[in-house]
């Protein structure tokens, strides 16, 4: 079976709350990313996970497909599978890269073994393995709060908006950025800001994660105001970063904008 697991954007972003588990509170808009890897899955005669594409740290037993596997493996006793990721995505961008191979990697295995699994036993998997796994379960836009895998409906049509996003070569490890933020109440209620027309974003709806990691890495800021100078009606970091985007509504495509040659830039539609 060969899936395409997507990434993810964060529209606003904000951490609300410490809680007693060493997590935080958040309070986001997810909405899916049609940038993706590639994942196959085949009934083998022995356990395999192989890899290409970007290079992923860290040995192959702790990749986020391979947990996967073994907490369904665990419940379900599952045959041996060989796996083939292909990674696309980039890593320690706050675009849920690791979190979509993971979530794909459930779906799969669930239906390739008729386990028969619901998407709320998907996603009691999928929060096992990370706070933003369990969006890709249903992969739709959604209102996520607590660690970011508890959701509410969202109406936001954002279809056919242009959309760039640019990874400026800079890995942001998550528990890096959590680690630099002190959480504080939203400025402005996510979803009525969301509710208004996209051009009044810009003054309403942010990512508090920018404020604290944009002195540490400036280029932060040179991407954002790159894309605003080139038409972004709105632009904002995604995640813990360190990838940003920019909306272009009423555009086919972005516009071309010239970036480093080490950066990765995704142009297209959500
Ligand atoms: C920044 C976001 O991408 C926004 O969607 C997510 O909150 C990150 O989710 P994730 O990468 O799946 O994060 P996890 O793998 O669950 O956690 C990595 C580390 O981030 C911190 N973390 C993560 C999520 C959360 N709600 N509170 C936290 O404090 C914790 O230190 C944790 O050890
Ligand atoms: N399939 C995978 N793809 C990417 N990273 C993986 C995978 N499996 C395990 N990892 C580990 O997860 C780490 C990346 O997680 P991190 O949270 O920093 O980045 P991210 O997935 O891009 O961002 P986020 O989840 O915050 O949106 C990597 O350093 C790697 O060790």
């Amino acid at each position: 079976m060969l899936v395409f697991p997507n990434a993810k954007l964060n529209l606003g972003l904000y951490i609300t709350e410490q809680r007693p588990d060493g997590f935080r509170n958040l309070e986001s808009v997810f909405v899916p990313l049609p940038w993706c890897d590639a994942l196959e899955v085949l009934p083998a005669p022995e356990n395999a996970l192989t890899l290409s594409g970007i290079p992923i740290p860290g040995e192959p037993a702790t990749n986020l497909c391979w947990r996967a596997y073994e907490l369904l493996q665990a419940d379900f006793s599952l045959p041996p599978v060989q796996m083939h990721l292909h990674k696309a995505v980039p890593i320690g961008a706050g675009l849920g890269g690791g979190s979509g191979d993971a979530a794909f990697a459930l779906r799969a295995l669930n239906e390739l073994f008729s386990l028969a699994l619901t998407p709320e036993q998907l996603q009691h998997y999928a929060r096992r393995l990370g706070s933003d796994c369990a969006f890709f379960i249903e992969n739709k836009p959604v209102f996520a709060y607590e660690k970011g895998d508890v959701f509410e409906p969202v109406a936001l049509d954002l279809a056919g908006v242009a959309c760039k996003v640019v990874y400026p070569n800079l890995h942001i490890s998550t528990a890096e950025a959590y680690s630099r933020i002190a959480p504080r109440t939203p400025r402005h209620a996510l979803r009525p800001s969301l509710a208004q027309p996209l051009a009044t974003w810009r003054e309403t709806v942010t990512n508090d994660f920018e404020e604290v990691l944009t002195p540490h890495y400036p280029v932060l800021a040179a991407v954002k105001a790159a894309l605003y100078a080139a038409g972004a009606t709105y632009a904002s970091l995604s995640g813990s970063g360190s990838a940003v985007y920019g909306l272009f509504p009423g555009r086919e495509q972005p516009p071309q904008i010239a970036f480093p040659a080490e950066y990765q830039v995704w142009d297209g539609q959500l």
